[in-house]
């Protein structure tokens, strides 16, 4: 596959992804979310490698959700290269591969983790953030939800009271702040991230994967059913990008307006 969207690399053991389209704060469009599938599957299939990196390239952002430019007036994004009858994005598959890959997945967070690109992060086994990373959720603004794992998985994280503030409110919040709710494993300075992130991928490494395997096997087993909740509001997902409220949202953010979903409270 021709990696346009991403960087891909294999070193010792460890691979590195990149969402590399940093003109768009590294926001994903549907190739790159087919790019990232591809990658992950690698990895799994390469014995070599016993732990991951996910990250994004430059110093703004990590990810920053769907690519609001590529979305289209009626029923979300335009990749017609996917699987049909979705929103055009095959988010949900790239959610389960980094759950379900055997090895441990960390986010390497260097700057904004917003929207879907905050889902990212969250779904990885592990994340390690720069200090002036910056973490939230924007659906309700734009016209957008997760109510998969992006939701439910979240809570288990933080806690039933403050996923519905990171959702309800859609605010930013500090690295400092995510460690604070048990969102982020540690914060280090920017120009130290990857570092950090190697040298936690190589102690990994060291370890017997065969045990790493089964533990997030085990880890993930309690929270399986998000998978059946997450299919349910995907599709929910796909029927909402039809609708004139969620192109408000859509068209606000393009517009750089102020967004008025008044009009739909009835
Ligand atoms: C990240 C920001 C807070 C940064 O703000 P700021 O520093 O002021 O910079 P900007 O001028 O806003 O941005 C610079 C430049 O980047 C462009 N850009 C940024 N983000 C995106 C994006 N997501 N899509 C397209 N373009 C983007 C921006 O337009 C600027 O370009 P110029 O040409 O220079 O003007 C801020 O940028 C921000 O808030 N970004 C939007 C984040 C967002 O709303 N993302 C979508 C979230 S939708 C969501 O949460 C749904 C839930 C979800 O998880 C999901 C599930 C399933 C499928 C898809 C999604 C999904 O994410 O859509």
């Amino acid at each position: 596959m021709q990696l346009t969207d991403i960087l891909y690399d294999k070193h010792h053991g460890i691979a590195t992804i990149t969402i590399n389209r940093p003109d768009v704060m590294n926001a994903f469009r549907g190739a790159t979310i087919q790019q990232l599938i591809y990658a992950f599957r690698d990895a799994w299939d390469d014995v070599k490698i016993g732990a991951v990196i996910l990250t994004g390239a430059g110093q703004r952002a990590f990810c920053t959700g769907g690519d609001q430019k590529t979305k289209v007036d009626v029923g979300g994004y335009d990749f017609n290269g996917g699987l049909g009858g979705g929103i055009g994005l095959e988010i949900e598959q790239l959610h389960l591969v980094i759950r379900n890959i055997p090895k441990p997945v960390i986010a390497a967070v260097n700057g904004y983790a917003i929207g879907g690109g905050h889902v990212l992060h969250v779904i990885c086994d592990l994340t390690i953030a720069a200090e002036h990373a910056k973490f939230g959720q924007t659906g309700p603004t734009v016209g957008s939800f997760d109510g998969g794992f992006g939701s439910s998985y979240l809570a288990r994280i933080v806690g039933d009271k403050k996923a519905r503030e990171i959702w309800y409110l859609c605010e930013q919040y500090s690295a400092a702040e995510c460690q604070e709710m048990g969102l982020v494993n540690k914060v280090v300075a920017g120009e130290l991230l990857m570092d950090e992130a190697l040298n936690w991928a190589q102690k990994i490494c060291a370890k017997s994967p065969t045990a790493l395997k089964i533990l997030k096997y085990s880890f993930n087993a309690d929270t399986a059913n998000i998978q059946g909740i997450s299919q349910l509001s995907m599709a929910s997902l796909a029927l909402f990008y039809k609708t004139d409220e969620s192109n408000e949202g859509r068209e606000a953010f393009i517009e750089k307006r102020a967004v008025n979903f008044a009009k739909f409270r009835k």
